[in-house]
């Protein structure tokens, strides 16, 4: 863990964005799958927003995910037993880069076949708090034919933007910088399934 929590910092540091393939192991990122698919069949998914409080909209298309926000009040086992591994992020994040993370906040998300996220930022003029993208892959496999992967606009030194595009495999961490990777989830072939967070520099 140690190792990964370094690659983290690394990747944060030089370059604003990291990915890390099995952050977690196969036993742990199945029982969250399962939850997660557990939680779903009891229809306890709803469609996802955009914007927060009075500007908060049910847009599809610009995204058509639903989600399950997790309660800081009430996690099962599971739950928190993955969010003590985002707050080892958040410890070494702060310990390594100063980035003054506070607390964290995460759903579940899903998106059907078909669905996706069009470009965007993370951090907006309404969530200046929201710094740090944590993003882990949940589902059994993926491949390339089922598409759907998250594309990220890393901005280059000459003005351009290079693309980088990363398949939601099982197991996988993204991580990054709220305010300065827009991104955008592909339209997906195959059931898609993750956990969705982000660090903040608020309570
Ligand atoms: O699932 C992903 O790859 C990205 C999701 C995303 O951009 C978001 O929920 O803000
Ligand atoms: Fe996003």
């Amino acid at each position: 863990m140690e190792e990964l929590l370094d690659r983290i910092a690394e990747g944060i540091y030089s370059q604003s964005y990291v990915v890390i393939d099995n952050f977690v192991d196969e036993i742990f990122r199945k029982a969250l799958f399962d939850e997660q698919t557990d939680l779903l069949e009891k229809g306890k998914f709803r469609k996802a927003a955009i914007g927060i409080g009075e500007q908060k909209q049910i847009r599809p298309e610009i995204r058509s995910d639903e989600v399950l926000w997790m309660d800081a009040d009430n996690l099962s086992l599971l739950q928190s037993e993955y969010w003590n591994r985002v707050e080892q992020i958040k410890q070494m994040l702060n310990r390594r880069c100063y980035l003054g993370l506070k607390s964290y906040e995460g759903h579940f998300a899903r998106y059907p076949i078909g669905s996706f996220y069009k470009r965007h930022l993370d951090q907006f003029h309404q969530v200046p708090y929201r710094e740090v993208t944590v993003i882990l892959y949940v589902n059994d496999t993926w491949s390339e034919e089922d598409e759907g992967a998250l594309r990220m606009y890393i901005h280059q030194e000459d003005g351009t933007e290079r693309i980088e595009d990363y398949l939601p495999l099982p197991g996988r961490l993204v991580v990054f910088l709220s305010g300065e990777i827009p991104h955008e989830v592909l339209p997906t072939k195959k059931e898609r399934n993750s956990i969705t967070g982000w660090l903040k520099t608020i309570d």
